[in-house]
């Protein structure tokens, strides 16, 4: 019997831990081949005894596991939503909807409260580790080793301090083939439930589906099903195809209608997957249409598409729509929720979002987005696509101070095949040609070089770019988003940025308050918790909010973000309100040091419980060189201690100063 199927009877699993325990083999066919094999690599490999307790299990610590969770944030982003829906299908059966990532890391777990004590006795929680090296055969370490969705039963964990556990899980591919993680289901034994590997299973491919989704936003794809009305629903197989006819993505369903393992993605071309010439893909209208097969395989239902609309993410959270697999899409959300959903009741960045709504469709009109380091800048311009008449078309951020000046040029404008040392031999049409028909947001665009300008102004006046090393001019067509920590006007006068090109960028400036100034605190630690952990009615305890808003937040809503994100990952299972205690230390020790009576953005510094000099607060308007030169003094000193207690770790310090990395790079340049 294969893994993937029902359990093993109990009198076989018996027989075959007997087997095991006497002679070190079990006669074949006792329990399933994927599972005999993995009780072989925990003996063999990792000198695990079956009666043993695991020996240095690592447990993430719960920074570790809020770092983890900020790493996985996309795969958490679409897998949530699915849990929450699973978890929905299996409430009061006594289980848990488990997520972990490629390593086992288990990141987050919905389910039932009485199984959850239970099953944390043996650390089936988040934190925890579960590939086989440590926990032995079980679903997820299993599942991720063999690469495909099993079930493990009972004594066939080879542990037996896990035997009370029934656990289904199916693995989780991004569309570029490789293995992000196992979403899992575990619950008693004796519930054990034919349906739930089908459930898992289901979940997995809804994740792959929403992730195939948000990465081929843009270009030529197909749909495949054997049925034509399974055409747009989560069980159809989806392929990304580049212009020259190459595999680019696929689902874990497109790949096993066709019959093509992980490792084809980018090394097969669609000839061979489809018997179909990319010509042939491209000349075919936007009908269904049936494709014939060889070898007896039967025919599946091909439609050919460019860009794709998030067609599921809605009819997640409604089961009975779910199960009904929705085969048309359902209405496109109006115009401007994209922009209302960031409303949440701050007088001066609702007249932003409002001034905003009117130039929406006015493409000639180009946006420049001013706010400090982490106001939501870059979550702006996205909601300004995604609410646009252009939402279906490719969204392209390019961050200017990410990249060095040298490849900047190529990466935006392009280049020719061998236009300079190191160019790839196929060159490349440039980000500003992927943005033709979208939107073109360029993040820190005070940091462009000068003689980039002169280009960008070029490019931005004729509305065609030409790629390095020559070639044909192409128009394009694009709507343009920038954005900036700096005033630009005050960049053109001290002659770093071009006059010309700021007038060209600015047909109209909006601009993010800092959080320190936003009078919707409340209101947007609610809309961060719910995004943090939507099946769960979460709360801040009162006396923290007021707090929170005492403190000055240099790292603005980015760093309420991880504070949030934090205090979910602390709070236990059941645990529905965020106290101090959930809080990350450097936040706890800034609140220890405000003075009582201080008001909002007094200035503070203090040191934080492991020895690090806390947040210094401070009254609004400095953060990013705007404010007075003792603040900035401060902010230094506040910047090196933290990098001298992550040991230079950039990513780790930004991530505890509540800035993103380039805005520290910039502080310590
Ligand atoms: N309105 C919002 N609702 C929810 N989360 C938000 C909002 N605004 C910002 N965030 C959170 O803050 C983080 C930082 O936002 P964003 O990257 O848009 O800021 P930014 O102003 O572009 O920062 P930087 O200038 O440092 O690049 C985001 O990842 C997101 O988690």
């Amino acid at each position: 019997m294969p893994a993937s199927e029902a359990p093993t009877p109990p009198d076989r699993i018996r027989q075959a831990r007997r087997q095991w325990l006497d002679t070190g083999t079990v006669a074949s066919g006792l329990i399933a081949g994927p599972l005999q094999a993995s009780w072989a690599r925990c003996r063999d490999h990792y000198g695990l005894a079956p009666e043993g307790r695991p020996q240095g299990a690592p447990h993430a610590s719960a920074a570790q596991l809020a770092r983890a969770l900020e790493h996985r944030h996309t795969l958490m982003a679409h897998a949530k939503p699915v849990m929450a829906f699973l978890h929905d299908q299996v409430q009061g059966s006594d289980s848990l909807v488990l997520l972990a990532d490629a390593h086992g890391l288990l990141l987050h777990a919905s389910g039932d409260a009485p199984f959850a004590d239970r099953a944390a006795r043996v650390a089936l929680r988040p934190g925890a580790v579960w590939s086989e090296q440590w926990r032995g055969t079980n679903a997820i370490g299993t599942a991720l080793a063999e690469g495909q969705p099993l079930v493990v039963h009972a004594g066939e964990h080879y542990l037996s301090r896990n035997g009370f556990l029934t656990c289904a899980a199916a693995p989780i591919a991004d569309p570029a083939g490789q293995l992000l993680g196992v979403l899992d289901i575990s619950g008693d034994r004796r519930g054990y439930h034919r349906h739930t590997l089908a459930l898992a299973r289901s979940g997995a491919r809804m994740i792959e589906h929403q992730l195939f989704t948000a990465r081929h936003a843009a270009g030529l794809h197909l749909r495949l099903h054997p049925q034509a009305e399974g055409l747009g629903s989560v069980t159809e197989g989806l392929l990304a195809v580049s212009e020259d006819g190459w595999v680019t993505g696929a689902n874990t369903a497109a790949l096993e209608l066709l019959g093509l393992a992980r490792r084809d993605i980018g090394a097969a071309t669609v000839e061979r997957a489809l018997g179909l010439d990319v010509r042939a893909l491209l000349a075919q209208g936007a009908a269904p249409r049936l494709l014939p097969r060889g070898g007896g395989s039967a025919p599946l239902w091909l439609r050919v598409e460019r860009g794709l609309t998030l067609r599921h993410t809605v009819a997640l959270s409604t089961p009975a729509v779910t199960r009904a697999a929705p085969h048309t899409p359902p209405t496109p959300p109006a115009a401007t929720d994209a922009l209302a959903a960031l409303d949440t009741g701050d007088a001066a960045f609702h007249a932003t979002l409002a001034r905003a709504r009117r130039v929406l469709d006015k493409p000639a009109i180009p946006l420049l987005l001013h706010g400090e380091t982490g106001t939501g800048k870059d979550v702006l311009a996205r909601a300004l696509h995604a609410g646009s008449a252009r939402r279906s078309q490719p969204f392209v951020a390019v961050n200017c101070a990410a990249l060095p000046e040298t490849l900047i040029e190529a990466e935006l404008f392009g280049y020719r095949p061998g236009a300079f040392t190191g160019a790839s031999r196929q060159g490349a049409p440039g980000r500003i040609r992927e943005a033709h028909g979208g939107t073109l947001f360029l993040d820190e665009i005070g940091d462009m070089p000068l003689a980039l300008q002169a280009r960008l102004l070029r490019v931005l006046e004729a509305r065609e770019v030409t790629p390095l090393g020559g070639g044909a001019t192409v128009a394009v067509d694009f709507r343009l988003i920038c954005a900036s920590h700096r005033r630009l006007a005050d960049e053109v006068a001290a002659g770093r940025f071009r006059e010309d090109l700021y007038y060209r960028l600015n047909g109209l400036t909006l601009t993010l308050p800092p959080l320190r100034e936003r009078s919707d605190l409340p209101a947007l630690v609610g809309r961060l918790l719910q995004a943090e952990a939507p099946e769960r009615a979460l709360r801040v305890d009162e006396a923290v909010m007021a707090e929170f808003a005492r403190l000055r937040w240099p790292g603005n809503v980015r760093q309420l973000a991880n504070v949030v994100r934090t205090g979910v990952a602390l709070l236990g299972d059941g645990e529905e309100v965020i106290t101090a205690e959930e809080l990350p230390d450097d936040v706890r020790a800034e609140m220890a040091a405000m003075p009582a009576d201080s008001p909002r953005g007094a200035k503070v510094s203090g040191r934080g419980a492991g020895g690090e000099v806390a947040a210094v607060a401070a009254p609004a308007g400095d953060a990013e060189g705007d404010g007075p030169e003792d603040l900035r003094r401060l902010t230094d000193a506040r910047i090196r201690a933290v990098l001298a207690a992550t040991g230079g770790n950039v990513s780790e310090a930004a991530r505890r100063l509540g800035i993103s990395r380039n805005t520290l790079y910039r502080r310590i340049a």
